[in-house]
């Protein structure tokens, strides 16, 4: 009971009761976790002030976590504003206040030398993802030392085997990479690696950018590293990029892309675009980077508008006013957190364009009405990727994270697989041949990249799995052995004693659904909104995979379809 993670409250039933002696340790009435979790919700909704918000779902994730977990998932975007930003912001600055109980590893200078020792204090044995800051760059706030542990990774902890490191950087020089920063962080890798051994993913969290490039290449070649801020950002903007293109017609390479702010995430959105012009049209690199643009000139006349820059209020209306006036339909996307530091605001993108802008944020925005059209902003932000890509890492096995696995996270790659997956080749396309020749036609660098791939769609992973099980001789042994675990434990209840060959035909009719689903929300749709919905669904799978450790196909499609309130799904049930 005073373990978060076991601890299910009022909902703890006569016979667990019974066999775990809870007897008089609660008051005897038993209510079902759904009316927990209505409870819950009505409480939180009680309170106007955003970070009271956020601090009753931290108390809830301090002692019931199955829940916290469970409220997430259902009310995914009621509640990610309050756990991530633009409310995590305010609760990062104010951490010293609101600080009860210490979550995750604190590792100062003081620890010097000691780091292997402080990682075995931490009482989990098999950590698969660290998420790692320096606290020197929380979400566009600056060096909030210690206190960014309050930041985003408490949605992304749904990981149990997940552990969030931070190092209070105030204590060293916070200009530059001084020799006793580099060494710190070297004795930090190295104490990982002899710890917890080559899988664990270690994901570099809010780095200020002076550092996170340099760590990025030095420990890209010798651990599996992720910036979420470079290598995320990225990966999400080009799949909505790539997602617009549906909505404008023509290809990535048409457009002309101006950058304000050419930092962490602009470099790395930028890098990632012109890796995908160049795979499209076989041109290279550095021909393909000519398109864009990461200082503003008034030679070129941009297509697309990024705002990677920090500074709020960057896109004016005369800007707006500009980019409308040479294109039909602009791409604006404000990436600048919190949302007092966004470029621009929804409403402000969509009467400055006529309505005309394709427009997307960092930090959550309303739907906006605008001569009489309801205009819905979509959310980029990297949120929407890294619990998949650290799943799909973790789970493949793979020691080093490739760019391929980034391109592959896009929807435009899916779309290759999904409509193969469509013209019957479903149930064959985890053959072994058939692997290999789709990873070669696709440029997947070996069959561990495309296997993140399969994880990294964290839902897919589930209804894929009874067909992994069917193959299991496809899969690597390591995460043979882990995909059987979780494969077992997800099969629902009913079917055991069946034989999966028996199984499929149900289980293939449920993945279709789903896989439909799916499809629906990554590509038949014709509103930039809907890219976010995509992710989310990708991330809540995430969640449901790992939250519960026993998400039920039923579960998924369930979840699936009460994310599917665009009037756009309807025409597809
Ligand atoms: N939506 C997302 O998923 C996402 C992800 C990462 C970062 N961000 C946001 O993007 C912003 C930048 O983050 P970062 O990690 O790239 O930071 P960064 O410090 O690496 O980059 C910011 C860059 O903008 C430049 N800059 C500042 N003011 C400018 C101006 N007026 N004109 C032109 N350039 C200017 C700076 O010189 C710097 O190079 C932050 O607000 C952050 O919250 C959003």
């Amino acid at each position: 009971m005073r373990d978060p993670r076991y601890n299910k409250g009022l909902a703890f039933t006569e016979t667990e009761r019974e066999t775990h002696y809870l007897r008089g340790l609660l008051p005897p009435a038993i209510i079902s976790q759904e009316l927990q979790e209505r409870k819950i919700m009505n409480n939180i909704r009680q309170y106007q002030v955003p970070l009271q918000r956020y601090m009753a779902m931290m108390d809830l994730q301090e002692r019931n976590e199955r829940l916290f977990y469970k409220l997430l998932i259902d009310n995914v975007e009621e509640l990610l504003p309050v756990v991530y930003t633009p409310t995590v912001g305010e609760a990062c600055q104010k951490y010293g206040s609101i600080f009860t109980r210490s979550q995750g590893l604190y590792i100062s200078l003081k620890e010097k030398g000691k780091i292997l020792e402080v990682l075995k204090n931490w009482p989990e044995r098999s950590i698969q993802v660290i998420v790692v800051t320096d606290g020197e760059r929380i979400l566009g706030l600056g060096d909030l030392g210690c206190q960014g542990h309050g930041s985003g990774w408490t949605s992304a902890s749904f990981l149990h085997d997940f552990l969030s490191c931070s190092s209070p950087q105030t204590e060293l020089d916070p200009f530059c990479i001084t020799q006793e920063y580099a060494d710190f962080l070297q004795e930090f890798m190295t104490a990982v690696k002899q710890n917890y051994g080559e899988k664990v993913l270690i994901q570099f969290e809010d780095f200020a950018n002076h550092n996170a490039f340099e760590l990025l290449a030095k420990y890209g070649t010798t651990h599996l590293v992720f910036n979420d801020d470079i290598q995320g950002t990225a990966s999400v903007v080009l799949a909505g990029l790539i997602a617009a293109q549906k909505l404008l017609g023509g290809t990535l390479a048409d457009h002309t892309f101006l950058f304000l702010g050419a930092g962490e995430a602009g470099t790395g959105i930028a890098e990632l675009i012109a890796l995908e012009i160049s795979r499209q049209t076989k041109a290279p690199i550095e021909e393909c980077r000519k398109k864009i643009w990461l200082v503003d000139s008034k030679a070129i006349k941009p297509t697309v508008l990024i705002g990677t820059s920090g500074k709020g209020q960057t896109f004016t209306k005369d800007v707006i006013e500009a980019i409308s006036s040479f294109n039909e339909r602009p791409i604006i996307l404000a990436l600048s957190n919190p949302t007092s530091q966004s470029e621009c605001t929804a409403e402000q993108a969509y009467t400055w364009s006529k309505g005309r802008a394709v427009f997307a944020t960092g930090s959550p925005f309303d739907p906006v009405e605008y001569d009489g059209k309801i205009h819905v902003p979509g959310q980029a932000n990297n949120a929407y990727i890294f619990p998949g890509f650290g799943l799909g890492v973790v789970m493949s096995g793979a020691i080093r994270v490739h760019d391929d696995m980034l391109l592959a996270a896009c929807p435009k790659t899916t779309r290759k697989l999904w409509s193969s997956l469509r013209s019957g080749f479903n149930l064959s396309f985890l053959d072994h041949m058939h692997v290999k020749q789709w990873a070669r036609n696709n440029k997947f660098v070996d069959q561990c990249t495309l296997y993140a791939f399969f994880e990294i769609y964290a839902g897919l992973t589930n209804l894929l799995l009874p067909y992994m099980l069917e193959q299991r001789r496809l899969l690597p042994s390591r995460s043979q052995k882990r995909i059987l675990k979780m494969g077992s434990s997800i099969l629902p209840s009913q079917t055991s004693g069946r034989s999966l060959p028996t199984l499929l035909p149900t289980l293939q009719q449920r993945h279709m659904n789903l896989v439909s689903i799916i499809l629906v929300c990554f590509f038949d749709k014709d509103d930039y909104a809907l890219i976010g919905k995509g992710w989310l669904i990708t991330q809540l799978f995430s969640c449901v995979g790992l939250a519960s450790r026993r998400p039920r196909p039923k579960d998924l499609v369930k979840y699936a379809e009460s994310c599917m309130y665009s009037p756009i799904y309807r025409n597809y049930r």
